[in-house]
């Protein structure tokens, strides 16, 4: 039996005008938009002003409208990509059934409900009330909620995914440089990361420093600092292409490169010129493995109330105090470390950012400096650079290692770096929610049941065919952030929304794909029940979810 015979698809599902009812769509999103972020406005403000306080207790409503604007930025970006594949002649069968079901299902979502997370569902009735909610209710709305992600067009997808012999499902629309560098990226990842990813994982090991190695040769560590510090000064088009190959591959190398792109944005924008020439070329060439160094046993998410001190005392400062969860510690050369310089504060304001060099350590002795001890935090997943909590008490760091050589400026450059580390970890939600995709298809062509693989089954196909569509959505919204960061527009909230949603489709993808593999999936011998673990964290660090929409919300609401 045929793939279309087991699927009884019969002619294509696309739908008539599709692009005509997509584009009509996402002027009533837009509205329904409008109309959402003025009524919760009018919730959270006190006389003209937005007040932190109702935005707080109103919380559940805030998110909401963070995550209806990011579903509203995921059609349009959709309908950009859709628009520059048509000029192209690139916008074949499979790209405009996925245009279609991204619209269905994100438009019925938006009609219904959307999850913020499991169980937690924001209803549109509530953020914008019945009327508004009744004006979205277009004949193309209508039409591409009832027609768009039917298990038709998901049955469709799944048949031409099977047919198709491209690195994405559909054409995910970059040009032919960054084509090219994905190509050799994916390259790369399948040869020296896939074969290896799950012993890595499974045996708590550190990745290994000659792939470390092969990865600065190929100028991972310098994509994106500028060419007269050593590095390609290539865009963070480039850096969303490679993070995703590296983590489909394995969330563990496609996370090499963050620390170093933390490190290398905050020298760029706040160090000296001294810093500049000193560390930049190094980071660069993988010969300086830095680590970010900023969370505390009782700080993380408000990172702004940190406790380690740094007290200057000639030409160094002596730091004292707890860090955890800090990951590639022991292996790093350098620490991005943030501490409070001026006792008299408790806020973000007393912050400073050292440049702190350390010597590397190994698994027998961590951290062989004096001045500083700790140990590794066994996890679940994100293994291959280990985490670990560090104790600091009168570490040295030269005070010529301040960034910018000023105090204070700590959390103000932190927050510079914000954009590029949020559009970095998109991507490597991408590359997680591509692998998780790709191992449930394996698995589903290859198990047979009930006399059939278990693609046959529509609920089967149809999670995956799903999985393709919200990767692609994911990814465009990436995409959209790494490109208006490389037009050098603000892009925080793009960035925001896209690491948002990428978390959880890379969530969503691992466990459906796990779901496929039965029993399988529970095995540790099986490769998906790594990426079950390795997409959990995406959703925690670099701004845990609920952080990532309140910041999106304040932006919305304040605008
Ligand atoms: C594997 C791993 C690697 C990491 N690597 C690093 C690293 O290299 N360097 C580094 O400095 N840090 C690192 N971190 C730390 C990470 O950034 C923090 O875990 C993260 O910022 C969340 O802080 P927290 O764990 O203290 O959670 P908390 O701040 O205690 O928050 C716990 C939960 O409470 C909820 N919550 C918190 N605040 C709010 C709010 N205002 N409104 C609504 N809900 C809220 C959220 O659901 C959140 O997940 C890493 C963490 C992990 C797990």
């Amino acid at each position: 039996m045929s793939v279309a015979e087991a699927f009884e698809t019969g002619g294509s599902p696309v739908m008539d005008d599709l692009l005509g009812k997509t584009a009509a769509a996402v002027e009533a999103a837009d509205a329904l938009l409008a109309a959402a972020r003025t009524n919760v406005r009018a919730r959270v403000s006190e006389g003209d002003k937005i007040s932190g306080t109702l935005i707080e207790r109103e919380q559940f409503l805030a998110h909401g409208l963070a995550w209806l604007a990011t579903y509203v930025e995921s059609l349009r970006q959709m309908q950009g990509w859709a628009l520059r594949l048509k000029e192209t002649g690139k916008f074949g069968e499979i790209e405009q059934l996925m245009l279609q079901a991204a619209f269905g299902e994100y438009l019925s979502q938006m009609l219904g409900g959307i999850p913020m997370s499991q169980g937690e569902i924001v209803r549109a009735r509530d953020l914008v009330g019945e009327q508004a909610l009744g004006a979205f209710a277009t004949p193309a709305t209508r039409a591409l909620a009832q027609g768009g992600n039917t298990a038709a067009a998901r049955a469709r997808i799944y048949e031409l995914m099977e047919e198709g012999s491209g690195t994405t499902v559909g054409d995910a629309g970059e040009d032919e440089d960054i084509a090219m560098i994905r190509d050799q990226f994916r390259r790369f990842s399948e040869e020296k990361v896939v074969p290896h990813a799950h012993g890595w994982h499974l045996r708590d090991e550190l990745i290994p420093i000659e792939l470390i190695g092969e990865m600065s040769e190929l100028g991972v560590f310098g994509l994106t600092i500028p060419e007269e510090f050593g590095g390609l000064g290539l865009g963070k088009m480039a850096m969303c292409v490679v993070s995703e190959e590296l983590s489909r591959g394995y969330i563990g190398v496609g996370s090499l490169g963050t620390r170093s792109e933390i490190a290398a944005e905050l020298i760029l924008s706040g160090g000296t010129d001294a810093q500049k020439t000193h560390f930049l070329p190094k980071l660069a060439s993988g010969e300086i493995i830095p680590t970010a160094v900023f969370t505390e046993p009782n700080t993380g998410s408000d990172l702004g109330s940190l406790r380690t001190r740094a007290v200057r005392e000639g030409d160094v400062y002596r730091v004292t105090g707890n860090k955890t969860w800090i990951t590639h510690a022991a292996r790093a050369d350098m620490m991005t470390l943030m501490v409070r310089t001026d006792p008299g504060s408790t806020d973000y304001r007393g912050l400073s950012m050292f440049l702190a060099e350390k010597p590397r350590g190994t698994d027998a002795d961590p951290f062989p400096a004096p001045g500083m001890s700790g140990g590794e935090i066994e996890v679940l997943g994100y293994r291959g650079m280990k985490e670990y909590e560090i104790g600091f008490d009168g570490f040295e760091v030269p005070a010529a290692n301040l960034l910018g050589e000023r105090e204070g400026q700590g959390f103000k450059q932190l927050m510079q770096t914000f954009e590029s580390a949020r559009i970095q970890t998109a991507a490597r939600a991408v590359g997680v929610a591509q692998c998780a995709l790709e191992l449930g298809r394996a698995y589903a062509r290859d198990r047979k049941q009930f006399g059939k693989p278990l693609s046959a089954f529509p609920r089967v196909h149809g999670k995956l065919a799903w999985a393709a569509v919200e990767t692609m959505i994911a990814r465009q919204l990436t995409y959209f952030s790494a490109r208006e960061k490389d037009a050098g527009r603000r892009c925080d909230l793009e960035a925001g929304m896209a690491k948002l949603l990428g978390a959880r489709v890379a969530w969503a993808n691992a466990d459906n794909a796990l779901q496929i593999h039965g029993g399988n999936g529970f095995a540790l011998e099986y490769p998906v029940s790594r990426v079950l673990c390795d997409a959990r964290i995406l959703n925690i660090f670099e701004g845990a979810a609920e952080i990532q929409a309140q910041v999106i919300a304040r932006r919305l609401l304040e605008a």
